[in-house]
């Protein structure tokens, strides 16, 4: 038997904004904190200590780990990060509004857009600043890994090798595993643990900030479809919340469905995100 805790990072600045983020790095906003300190408190009560963490190479998720490891007082777990959790890539709708998006494109793009198995979003162009081709994080990987736009079965894709690579080994060894990561990367992973449809998938939301605890068997099933929360009550408000984003009041005159060629321009953001990989000789 072995325990993975998977753990959404706290709220988001872009989160708090309404903002399709992605792979672009964006902080926790003071609630995220607060939400990543609750989910160190729950670890501590329910005496869960993680002897590893695995991390995507985000600091949303980062310091998510970080602070709810520094309430348990274990900072200094071993830790490995890979882009292979990263949260889905959202192409060319990083950086927009969801509610304004759901509104010019109709819900049911919207919706397939957000949650469909395998259609993603229309790619970002290499030369728009929220694309991550020339982010100094990925610099050792082959350009041609390097998302341009992803759906969840992207997701599942190349996720699944780190989770086979990485994670089965600790667990396989009788250790503890935190995941911390993302809402998409968690709900893939998910979708492997529990053997959720294509279809059912679209419905499953992880709330940010609660521990999720699945108890393995020797074949790394869990024993409990779904596993458990560490706070039932507080994740099950937290995922209606997560499931409807983007319904604000600016959502509401949503025009018919279509197929747009490409998704609106993104505001280019305010604050630097992310260091630029030095230019290649
Ligand atoms: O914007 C994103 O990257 C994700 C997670 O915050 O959003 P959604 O839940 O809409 O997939």
């Amino acid at each position: 038997m072995a325990t993975l805790v998977l753990l959404r990072h706290g709220e988001s600045v872009w989160n708090a904004e309404g903002l399709f983020t992605g792979w672009v790095d964006v902080d926790l906003s003071a609630k995220g904190e607060g939400e990543a300190t609750n989910g160190g408190d729950l670890l501590l009560d329910a005496d869960i200590t993680p002897d590893v963490v695995h991390t995507s190479m985000l600091k949303r998720a980062i310091r998510t780990a970080n602070i709810a490891l520094d309430v348990a007082d274990l900072l200094w777990i071993p830790v490995r990060r890979s882009w292979r959790l990263n949260e889905r890539h959202y192409g060319a709708l990083q950086g927009k509004n969801k509610a304004q998006t759901r509104a010019e494109y109709g819900e049911d793009q919207f919706k397939v857009w957000r949650r469909s198995y395998d259609t993603p979003p229309p790619p970002i162009d290499d030369k728009d600043p929220l694309s991550q081709v020339n982010d100094l994080k990925y610099a050792a990987l082959p350009s041609e890994l390097i998302p341009r736009t992803e759906c969840l079965a992207d997701v599942v894709d190349r996720m699944l090798p780190y989770w086979y690579d990485a994670i089965v080994p600790d667990l396989a060894a009788g250790r503890t595993v935190l995941v911390a990561a993302h809402g998409n990367s968690l709900r893939a992973l998910v979708k492997h643990l529990d053997d959720i449809s294509d279809e059912e998938i679209a419905e499953l939301n992880i709330p940010t900030g609660i521990p999720l605890v699945y108890e393995l068997d020797d074949d790394f099933a869990p024993l409990k479809r779904g596993g458990a929360y560490l706070d039932p009550e507080a994740a099950k408000k937290a995922i209606e919340a997560v499931k409807n984003q983007g319904a604000g009041s600016r959502g509401a005159a949503a025009k018919p469905a279509g197929a747009p060629k490409s998704a609106p321009k993104a505001a280019p953001p305010a604050k630097r995100l992310g260091r630029k990989a030095p230019k290649k000789k």
